[in-house]
């Protein structure tokens, strides 16, 4: 039997992917598993190597996606992010929904394989919003900010494209984004309690 569809979070820098998915991965312990990339950007204060990303060097990730070890892979503000096979083959050996954050390149490249995700968009309430948050999260320089920023854009107008995602959340109160995103997976979080219980 196939297991349950994976979901992919997708939308711009400072939207609050990481928020939203680190919460499901707390209160549904045993449903979802992150899929972890891997990224040539440094870890952030508070990171680790191996939960939030498999941080190594350029060269590292170019023999990698040479060697065909990733499912995608894109460059995005200066560093390339990408998911190994490995990573989301780790979720799905243990029958769990495989978490997926990826950018909007990642979106077009999952695709076109038979991953069958579920396509969840992220975005802020405005621009003004987003700018406000990536400036208070303090992990930015400038120039990456806006570079972020320039990407958000486009981003925003993508995720208004008919058929690209299945639900698009706006994240303006925090709780009520995490219950519309509850919302949207409840089928799929039932699947697999239904599927695990003796
Ligand atoms: N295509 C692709 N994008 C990724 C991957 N991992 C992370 N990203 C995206 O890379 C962008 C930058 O991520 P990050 O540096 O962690 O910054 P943050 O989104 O501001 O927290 C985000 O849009 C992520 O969704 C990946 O494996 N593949
Ligand atoms: N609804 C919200 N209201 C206020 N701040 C938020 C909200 N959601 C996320 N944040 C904050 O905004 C910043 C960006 O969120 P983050 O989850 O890191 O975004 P992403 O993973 O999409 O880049 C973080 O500092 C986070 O704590």
């Amino acid at each position: 039997m196939a297991g349950p569809r994976p979901v992919v979070f997708s939308g711009p820098s400072g939207a609050g992917k990481s928020t939203l998915l680190k919460k499901l991965l707390k209160e549904f312990d045993g449903v979802f598993g992150f899929s972890v990339s891997h990224t040539t950007r440094k870890p952030r204060p508070g990171e680790e190597n191996g939960k939030d990303y498999h941080y190594v060097s350029r060269e590292e990730m170019q023999a990698g996606i040479a060697k065909g070890d990733f499912i995608e892979s894109a460059e995005f503000s200066g560093n390339i992010y990408g998911t190994s096979k490995a990573a989301v083959q780790a979720v799905q050996a243990q029958n769990l929904i495989c978490i997926l954050d990826i950018d909007m390149q990642g979106v077009k490249s999952i695709r076109k394989t038979n991953l069958n995700p579920i396509y969840v968009s992220i975005q802020p309430p405005s621009m003004d919003v987003l700018e406000k948050r990536l400036r208070a999260r303090q992990t930015e320089s400038e120039e990456s900010l806006q570079k972020r920023l320039q990407v958000a854009l486009i981003e925003m107008e993508f995720s208004k494209e008919a058929g690209q995602f299945d639900v698009v959340i706006v994240n303006d109160i925090l709780d009520e984004a995490y219950e519309k995103l509850k919302a949207a997976l409840l089928q799929e979080i039932q699947k697999v309690k239904n599927s695990t219980k003796v």
